[in-house]
């Protein structure tokens, strides 16, 4: 069983103090120092723009994954990032084969509203999403709807899990902001079923 068969309503769970606050510090040193960043240009009515974020794809091979338009090959899991998939996949008891790195350098970075609903994730995904560093805030509206419904902080070393049927009804956002706020990493957690 897991965390999600006992409520099918549990849709979405937010866990502030994940972990612990020496081991979040020592995620997030290592992860910014050794992570080969890239930033993906999107082509939106007919013009390149690059992503206003760093990113980088980590998985099992063939856990080909596709975002930003483009198919992404993943890079080999590195000690630290495989032990974090472990802590992870033994708290939602289920595998987890990549993880997403969002890195937002500062308030201009963000991302703009999504679901994950790309194929490869399957019809009903669980997304994972562990953040480190700086506190943004985390957007939610209905599918067809403008107005945000829902807004939480996600904190250093808080994990925040989206079930079900999240991504149909639901999308999210991490908007900019012109508060200061420190760097901050995001890792989403998925299970690609990668498609012929
Ligand atoms: O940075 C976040 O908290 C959200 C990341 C996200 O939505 C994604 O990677 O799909
Ligand atoms: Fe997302």
């Amino acid at each position: 069983m897991t965390l999600f068969d006992a409520d099918p309503l549990d849709l979405l769970r937010h866990l502030p103090g994940w972990v612990d606050g020496a081991t979040a510090d020592r995620w997030l040193a290592a992860l910014l120092a050794e992570t080969p960043w890239e930033q993906p240009q999107v082509r939106l009515y007919g013009r390149l723009y690059p992503v206003p974020r760093q990113v980088a794809w980590y998985g099992d091979a063939g856990a080909r994954y596709r975002y930003s338009g483009l198919s992404h090959r993943p890079l080999p899991w590195t000690l630290l990032l495989a032990e974090i998939r472990a802590a992870v996949e033994a708290f939602v008891g289920q595998p987890l084969n990549g993880v997403l790195l969002n890195h937002y350098r500062d308030g201009r970075d963000s991302m703009g509203w999504h679901s994950d609903d790309e194929a490869e994730l399957g019809r009903n995904p669980l997304i994972t999403s562990l953040s480190l560093g700086g506190t943004r805030r985390f957007d939610l509206r209905r599918v067809g709807q403008s107005r945000i419904a829902h807004s939480l902080l996600l904190e250093h070393g808080s994990l925040l899990v989206m079930a079900g049927a999240t991504q149909h009804h639901w999308q999210h956002q991490v908007a900019k902001t012109r508060r200061p706020c420190a760097p901050r990493l995001n890792l989403t957690f998925r299970q690609v079923h990668p498609q012929p």
